[in-house]
Parts: structure tokens; sequence; C-alpha cells
């Protein structure tokens, strides 16, 4: 059952109870991004800093971290209880998560609950947005619009994480008869209930200098612009305050916004808050990376290697740039010197140990790119790598292409939800072909190159090499396919 709503109409009552104050602003509906802060009056700032006074200044003690988490778990055994049972200190998400699941229960049970104990936040999560455009909460059909986009797979990995989430902690807490009954007796809370909160949580909270990952009550009611007229802080007395920025000029009803990132991608800003603005998104993008499927070493390099298998794209002006450090050891085999070897311990239990030119580098699996760089066909092995990015960008903008939606969203299909997914692709296409063409031409200056190189003609052996030999063949992790 969702937990009910709040007029947002109230939220100054809210405020002043908990001694939030709000200078020459307030919270309203904006057009088209929910709720947001807006003037009351004629707002200015000088071009230094001295002239700007807090327009929003909210105590430490409703500052959600892990530290008050902690906090209220002090207060509250039954809560601590729970906390032990899912497992404390996990992440400051996680702790907050829960606390943030037991408010939702109070605010939506029937009748007195035997556990919990109600709060400032119990409220003030009554007055967020029922509707929250996150990916992770649009339905099947609008999901179709994100085929082909960075943002498709870890998206299905981040349902699956919040699945597993959901249902260790229903496992842990129904163990505990009172909470049982708060929480999963009469189907107080369900799943999309959880992804709601976890929707809400990554859509809201900030980095404070000192607290750290929080969600502050009313800060989280400003909305993003490229040019923010405000910011956020910490000020000596521990409170967040939202002040204005320098040389900043604001008629009485404008909306005063703060940038939620300048280096936060289209996938990333679509994933985290629900919506793309193309002003401000890093032109970058992250693919995963899955070894060749008929490589025998492909299990043991996932198990050994000690990082994400990733494809990092970024464009910046002109140029595009490219990492990704799992494709070195996916581009390299037996042949060229990888090993590995398992290790028995005196205990008994076994390790993967991979070896490189007969080095042991189990730690070093993220730094291929510079251990290659000793072997004497560095080249070919840089020119699998080059191929393997391009063949995998190529396939990726294939999909992107072969997926693309009607001009108009379909009735099943929400107008943001549509326009989002238009944004994130038209900026993952362009992202896609500036970094295909780069590596086309990177490629064909290593073949080139190749040629020249002593030690690849002689690998090469006696056979003719011309450069469409080279050309023509594709990375493999077969030694012989570039022979
Ligand atoms: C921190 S909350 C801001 C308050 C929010 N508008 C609300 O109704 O509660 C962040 C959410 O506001 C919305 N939002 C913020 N800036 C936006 C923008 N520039 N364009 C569209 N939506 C925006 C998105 O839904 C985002 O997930």
């Amino acid at each position: 059952m969702p937990w009910p709503q709040l007029p947002i109409e109230n939220l100054a009552v809210w405020a002043h109870l908990n001694e939030v104050s709000f200078v020459d602003v307030k919270v309203t509906t904006t057009k088209e991004k929910g709720f947001g802060i807006c003037c009351e009056r004629d707002l200015h700032t000088t071009g230094d800093s001295s002239s700007a006074t807090a327009l929003l200044r909210v105590p430490h003690h409703l500052v959600l971290n892990d530290a008050a988490v902690e906090e209220y778990a002090k207060e509250d055994k039954d809560f601590r209880h729970l906390l032990d049972a899912v497992g404390h200190h996990r992440s400051a998400r996680a702790d907050i998560l829960l606390f943030l699941l037991v408010q939702a229960a109070l605010a939506s049970r029937r009748s007195r609950s035997s556990v919990g104990v109600t709060n400032p936040w119990t409220e003030y999560l009554q007055f967020l947005p029922e509707m929250v455009l996150l990916p992770t909460l649009w339905t099947e059909d609008e999901r179709v619009l994100l085929r082909g986009t960075s943002l498709e797979p870890a998206l299905e990995a981040k349902i699956s994480a919040l699945d597993a989430e959901f249902e260790r902690i229903r496992e842990k807490s129904s163990e505990i008869r009172s909470w049982d009954e708060l929480l999963w007796q009469g189907g107080s809370i369900r799943f999309t209930d959880w992804i709601r909160l976890d929707a809400l949580y990554r859509s809201r909270c900030l980095e404070l200098p000192r607290s750290g990952e929080s969600m502050v009550p009313c800060i989280d009611m400003i909305n993003h612009s490229a040019n923010p007229s405000a910011y956020y802080d910490e000020n000596p007395e521990d409170e967040v305050v939202l002040m204005l920025r320098p040389g900043i000029d604001l008629s009485k009803g404008d909306e005063i916004t703060i940038s939620y990132g300048a280096t936060k991608s289209a996938a990333e800003m679509l994933f985290s808050y629900g919506f793309v603005d193309a002003k401000s998104a890093a032109h970058s993008l992250v693919l995963p990376l899955r070894p060749f499927p008929d490589d025998p070493l492909a299990k043991a390099k996932l198990v050994a290697f000690e990082g994400v298998p990733q494809i990092c794209v970024a464009r910046e002006s002109e140029s595009v740039l490219w990492t990704s450090e799992f494709a070195y050891l996916m581009c390299i085999n037996e042949e060229d010197g990888l090993e590995f070897r398992i290790l028995q311990e005196r205990d008994g239990a076994q390790e993967l140990r991979v070896f490189w030119q007969e080095e042991d580098v189990t730690d070093r699996t993220r730094e291929f790119k510079t251990l290659i760089q000793g072997h004497s066909l560095f080249a070919v092995l840089r020119l699998r790598v080059v191929t393997v990015i391009q063949e995998n960008l190529q396939t990726q903008l294939e999909q992107l292409q072969s997926s693309t939606p009607g001009s108009t969203p379909s009735a099943l299909q929400r107008k943001e939800c549509f326009d989002a997914a238009l944004s994130l692709r038209g900026i993952e296409t362009s992202i896609l072909e500036s970094a295909i063409e780069a590596l086309e031409k990177e490629g064909l200056m290593q073949r080139s190159s190749l040629l020249l190189d002593e030690n690849v003609v002689a690998y090469l052996g006696p056979m003719e090499t011309t450069e469409s030999d080279l050309v023509g063949n594709e990375a493999s992790n077969d030694a012989d396919d570039f022979s």
C-alpha cells in the first residue's frame, strides 16, 4: 500500500514546527518539474559572495545520513534490533533506505503499531512527490524506449539488485514478529514502494561537505539548471543552507536552481533524476564489455579482473577519449604470455593467481595497458584492443539505431519518458558516431605503423604482408588471426 500524501501547502507549517527557515523564498509547484523553490521578492547579489544571505536554513537534526540513522537507533531499541538484523553499516544508502521504509510503513499503518517511533521524517516523507519519473519506475512499455542505450543493461542490473535487497529485508525483518506485523502483514509495503523509496533517495540525496551523503528536507525541493542561481553548503552552526551565487539577479516568482553536477552523463542524469538536460550533461557513456565468447580463459579473466569490465567513452570539444582496463586483459592470451594458476593455500582454500610473462600480476589486473608495453608484439596487442573497442561501439550503435522509436509516444508511454529517452538516444548516437570515427582513424594509423615494426614483421614470418592483410583481419583472442 503506498503511504499517504500530504498537500504541499502544509509544508510551511511542518517547516515552522521543525525550525526550518525560508527567507524570501517558498516551495511551489512548477510547470514541468514538480515542486520547486521560487523567490517571493526580487533578489540580487553582487559579484562577490559577501552580500549573500541564506535563503533556506535547515537545522542539523533534520539531516538524514548514516550518523542520524545511528542516533535514531540509539533512541529506539526496536529499530536497533531491526537494523542489526538486516545488516547495519553496509552503506549510508542501505541504512537510510531502511529508516525510510519504516517511516513509510508508519505513515501507512491503519492502527497503532507496537514498534516504530514517529519523527519529523515520518511526516516529511508524505510531502514527497507520488509520481517519480526515474526509469526504475517506468512501465515495461516505457522501458522499451531505452533499448540499445547504455542505460538498458544498467537498468536491468539495478532492478535485479533492488529485488534482491527487498527480498533480503523482507526475509530478515519477518523473523521479528513486531516488525513483520508493521512492515508486511496486510500488505503494508510492496516491492514498488521499495523502488519508489530508492528513486526518491537517489534523486534527492546530496553530498554535504561535513555530513557526507545525506537527505535534507526542503533543500531537496530545489530543481537543477545548467545555469544555477544557488548552491547549498553547511554553515559553522552545522545547518544546511541554500545560498545565492554571486552576480545573480532574480525577479519575484523566478525559480531558484542549483546544479546536480556538471560531470554526469545523459544516462546518469536520466538514471538518477529522471530527466536529461542536454545543456549540462557530460558527453560520455559507459558500456559493459564481455570477453570473447570462445575465449577459453574468459571465466578466469572475469574472476581475476579487479574492476568492472566496461568501456568508457568521453567526448570533449573535438576529441574523443576512451578507456577500458578490461579490454587489455581481454585481448591477450596464453600465447602472449598470460597464465592463470590455482594456488593451494595452507588452510586448503584455493586462490586464482594471474601471471604475465612469468610475473605474478594478480594485484595489477587493471594495469595491462602498461604491462603489455614491454611486449615484443605490443603494436599487435594494442591494435587488437582498438579493434575490440571499435567493434563493441559499432554493435551498440547498430542496436541503438535498430530500436529507434516512432516520432510520438504510444498510448502506453508517458510523454516525459518518451522525451527523456529520445534525448538520451540522440546524445548517445552522436557520441558513438564520433568515437567510431576516431577509432577508425586510430586503427588505420596503427595498422600502417605495424608494417614498419620489425618485431611484427618477424612474427608474421616469411609470409608476404601487406597493409590489407592487417586491415582486413579482426582482433581476436587468437594470435594466429593476425598472421
Ligand atoms: C531534488 S528533487 C527536486 C524537487 C522535485 N521537483 C520535486 O517535485 O520534489 C529532483 C527531481 O526534480 C525534478 N527536476 C529537477 N530539475 C529538473 C529539470 N531541470 N528538469 C526536469 N525535472 C527536474 C526531477 O524529477 C528530479 O528527479
